[in-house]
């Protein structure tokens, strides 16, 4: 394994030359893009890492993953799923096309912004803060890691420029799918810049793998919640890239624009993926090639 993976990471990392730094959030466009590191834990309890592994990244569309768990475990699925559906958009993670034209007010999945927006407005707790450690702190138990925190320069960055977000909290409270617009972005906004590294990744890969059970042996997702995310994860997880990742990797596995990849091999390992420079619809470029890769070698597809 290993050795796979120095092969891996050392025969695609120059695949971040063709990509793009989500430099639409400003803070993200500092980043390293020929950066790549893979961290696998398995369910025997071994770990692999090759590449830039130590370098920390930000969460941003991995979180939606938590908040969904989180917001499922303060409703029962009947109430969450009124506000946001459950099937693929074909459309990239940040549109706001559909929401106007198909089921006007109601975002599509909850892995697309605008579902995520609606996701985080559900989570409970007196203040912004109280429902932000909540979130802190379900990370903190599936990595197995309390020393996980929000990276506060990418925070500022992002809530600075992100009007199409602010645009879609606007329309969703138009609609009164979501109840108070500020409190959500600056939820969604923090949640996004939560950092952590590829072993974080590793570890709540494995947490989802292993049905909601952390390192330290904790159950501290629940059973049912852990198979409903990683059916998201294969359907949506990729954005509108979902369909072709899930026929050339076939896991279950969520990116964000930092570059970030975390993917659950059920019963087997977790993975984490952490690559920059991204491809036309937003995922990591050398991240997801070694991904693909790395299931097709391993035969880690669940199909
Ligand atoms: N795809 C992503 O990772 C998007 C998250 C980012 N914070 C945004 O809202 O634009």
């Amino acid at each position: 394994m290993q050795a796979l993976l120095d092969e891996l990471v050392e025969k695609h990392r120059e695949k971040g030359q063709d990509g793009k730094l989500a430099d639409y959030i400003p803070q993200l466009g500092e980043q390293n893009p020929l950066a790549l590191g893979v961290t696998v834990h398995t369910v025997e309890g071994e770990e692999f890492s090759a590449g830039d592994c130590p370098v920390a990244f930000t969460l941003q569309s991995i979180s939606k993953v938590f908040t969904l768990i989180l917001a499922l475990m303060d409703h029962d699925e009947e109430a969450v799923f009124d506000r946001v559906g459950m099937e693929p958009s074909g459309d990239p993670f940040n549109s706001i096309y559909k929401l106007e034209v198909d089921s006007p007010g109601k975002p599509l999945n909850p892995m697309i912004n605008a579902g995520a927006l609606v996701v985080s407005s559900l989570i409970r707790g007196r203040t912004v803060d109280d429902r932000l450690q909540r979130v802190l702190s379900l990370v903190r138990n599936m990595a197995d890691n309390q020393e996980i925190d929000i990276d506060s320069a990418v925070y500022h960055s992002e809530r600075a420029t992100g009007y199409r977000n602010r645009a879609m909290a606007h329309f969703l409270k138009e609609y009164g799918i979501i109840d108070d617009v500020e409190s959500t972005l600056e939820l969604y906004f923090q949640q996004c810049a939560i950092a952590v590294t590829c072993d974080d990744l590793a570890q709540m890969g494995l947490c989802l793998a292993r049905l909601g059970v952390n390192a330290s042996g904790e159950s501290v997702v629940p059973r049912e919640l852990a198979r409903l995310v990683k059916t998201f994860m294969i359907t949506t997880g990729m954005y509108n890239a979902s369909g072709e990742f899930a026929i050339y990797a076939g896991i279950p596995a969520k990116s964000g624009v930092s570059g970030g990849i975390m993917a659950s091999v059920p019963e087997k390992m977790g993975i984490g993926v952490f690559g920059p420079a991204l491809d036309e619809k937003g995922n990591s470029i050398a991240g997801g090639a070694l991904l693909k890769e790395l299931s097709q070698t391993l035969d880690l597809s669940i199909f």
